[in-house]
């Protein structure tokens, strides 16, 4: 692929003369999940929607985010687990490494070569909306203007709702230098072809860790940079501990509890980091990988009394914007910071879609937990799984939650060392993972899980199933996992429960 500031996002169909009326039922801003999911449900209940999008349609997660960056990401875990099995790995030549350019090869068709016109767009009409490029603004109640990129504008109107989706962006964190220095940010590191010989990743968090597990596999000499005292810190210490170890057995130099003071991009285009220790570092590359804030300046929202200052938007549990009256403006994805993922998203469509039709009908919403109007999970039952070697995978409560909640005296923690006959099948190296509950005291719930190993990402829906349901751990002692699958992990965890 090309490099990054050559790829088009501005593709030239779907201008705003393609529109065949400025009135809409629902005008979505933006199109991520979200708008793509409660799509189909309100044209189904006889509605009309229009998507605006001011650069690829799809959103961050098909072109810049989740989809490249596993695609990156499979090629090690696949030469891994062929290595790990014998009868396997004597097929191999001595010390296979990932093909770095069939990697990209390969990412390069899960992103269409980032043309949006393979895929999404003909998602977005199967689902039944209009689409139109530009930039949408809110400039009154159910208004939205949409400027495209050429200078055109106009302003479309909501009989019943707008929907808000305009996801996030990178953070640059104010180090001299820094900005100047043009660093990767997720962008360039999802759609790069070229694999930087030394590459610094500063921040440590789900981007960091997968951008250093993928890099190091094609052969960057990798150093992280973490400010805090542990990778992944959102995370149980345990988790970023297991993973660190593995990475540092890769050759990944971390660097923990440490400030960049300054930077500086040379003529020859390496970059010089001074460090607060008085150390530095010299490398080919920089990705900066240090948060994202929601995408909201410049939409309008200041004027309908929503601060602008980078914070997320508060929302309702039917995702409505608290500042504003009436049911009609709603705020979905990374924009309302409850549940930064696609799955989020997707969720958060499926909310929203529900509340739209539901308020239509003249329906009122009190936030009945777990109604169908409800982003209930959001408080309580948010799962991520962070794909790096081992993986890490956790649901509802951790520790950290319990500890900063000051909670600790209703609930218990149930950890183990995890294994299974399972991993040892599929792996002769299995490493020994870990695992962890949180526990309701008073009735014996399960509030949270969260596990590390291999395959740990298709256990954790079995978790996030316990958590919504409320399942106890006595029930929970009656969900035989199949013999021999990593699902086996749970009765590790149950005997850690004398149950
Ligand atoms: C490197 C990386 C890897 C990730 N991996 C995962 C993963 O494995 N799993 C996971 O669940 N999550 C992952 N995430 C997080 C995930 O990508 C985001 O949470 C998700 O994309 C947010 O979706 P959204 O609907 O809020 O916004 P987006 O999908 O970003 O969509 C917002 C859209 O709005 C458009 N827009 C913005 N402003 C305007 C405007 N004014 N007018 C019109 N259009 C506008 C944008 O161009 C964009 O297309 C990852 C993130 C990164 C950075
Ligand atoms: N697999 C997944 O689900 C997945 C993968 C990637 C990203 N995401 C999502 O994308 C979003 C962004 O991820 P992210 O990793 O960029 O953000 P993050 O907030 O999770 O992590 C950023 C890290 O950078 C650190 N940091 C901040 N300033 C720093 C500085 N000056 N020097 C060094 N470290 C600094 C923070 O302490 C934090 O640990 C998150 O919402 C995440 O959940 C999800």
């Amino acid at each position: 692929m090309p490099p990054y500031n050559t790829i088009n996002v501005h593709p030239p169909h779907h201008s705003l003369s393609d529109l065949t009326t400025d009135t809409f039922d629902v005008i979505v801003i933006g199109s991520g999940w979200a708008g793509r999911t409660l799509t189909p449900r309100v044209v189904k209940a006889g509605m009309s929607v229009v998507i605006i999008e001011s650069e690829l349609v799809g959103g961050d997660c098909p072109f810049w985010a989740c989809v490249p960056s596993k695609v990156l990401l499979e090629s090690r875990t696949a030469l891994d687990a062929s290595l790990a099995v014998g009868g396997a790995r004597e097929n191999f030549k001595q010390d296979p490494k990932v093909d770095a350019k069939a990697t990209f090869a390969r990412r390069d068709a899960f992103t269409a070569n980032w043309d949006d016109g393979k895929v999404l767009v003909p998602m977005v009409q199967a689902a039944g909306a209009q689409l139109v490029r530009g930039t949408g603004k809110l400039v009154g109640e159910k208004r939205v203007e949409v400027s495209s990129i050429d200078g055109d504008s106009k302003v479309l109107v909501a009989r019943q709702a707008v929907v808000l989706g305009t996801g996030s962006e990178p953070i640059i964190p104010d180090i001299p230098g820094l900005a100047e220095a043009k660093p990767w940010t997720p962008r360039q590191a999802t759609s790069s072809s070229t694999v930087p010989e030394r590459l610094v990743i500063l921040g440590a968090g789900a981007v960091g860790c997968e951008m250093a597990t993928a890099y190091s596999s094609f052969g960057s000499k990798t150093t992280l940079i973490s400010s805090t005292a542990e990778i992944l810190p959102r995370l149980d210490d345990e988790a970023g501990r297991l993973v660190r170890q593995s990475l540092e057995a890769e050759g990944v130099d971390i660097l923990l509890s440490s400030q960049v003071t300054g930077v500086v991009r040379r003529a020859n285009s390496s970059v010089k980091l001074s460090l607060a220790s008085g150390k530095s570092l010299e490398a080919d590359e920089l990705l900066v990988a240090t948060g994202r804030r929601p995408r909201i300046v410049g939409i309008g929202l200041k004027e309908l009394g929503i601060q602008e200052d980078g914070a997320p938007i508060p929302v309702d549990e039917s995702l409505c914007a608290k500042a504003v009256k009436g049911g009609w403006l709603y705020a979905t994805g990374d924009m309302n910071g409850r549940n930064t993922t696609t799955h989020g998203s997707k969720y958060h469509g499926r909310i929203v879609g529900n509340a739209i039709i539901a308020r239509a009908h003249g329906l009122k919403l009190d936030g009945v937990p777990f109604d169908k109007y409800s982003a209930t999970a959001d408080q309580n039952a948010v799962p991520q799984v962070v794909f790096t070697t081992p993986t890490v995978a956790s649901v509802g409560q951790t520790r950290k939650a319990v500890l900063k909640a000051g909670s600790l005296d209703r609930v218990r923690f149930m950890t183990a060392t995890l294994n299974s006959i399972a991993s040892r099948i599929k792996n002769d190296r299995a490493q020994d993972g870990w695992g962890q509950l949180v526990i309701d005291l008073g009735t014996n719930r399960i509030l949270g899980a969260t596990f590390v190993g291999d395959d740990v990402s298709e256990v954790l829906h079995s978790a996030t199933v316990a958590v919504v349901g409320g399942m106890t751990l006595e029930r929970m002692a009656h969900a035989v996992p199949s013999f021999p699958t990593v699902s086996e992990i749970w009765l590790t965890l149950l005997d850690a429960a004398d149950l």
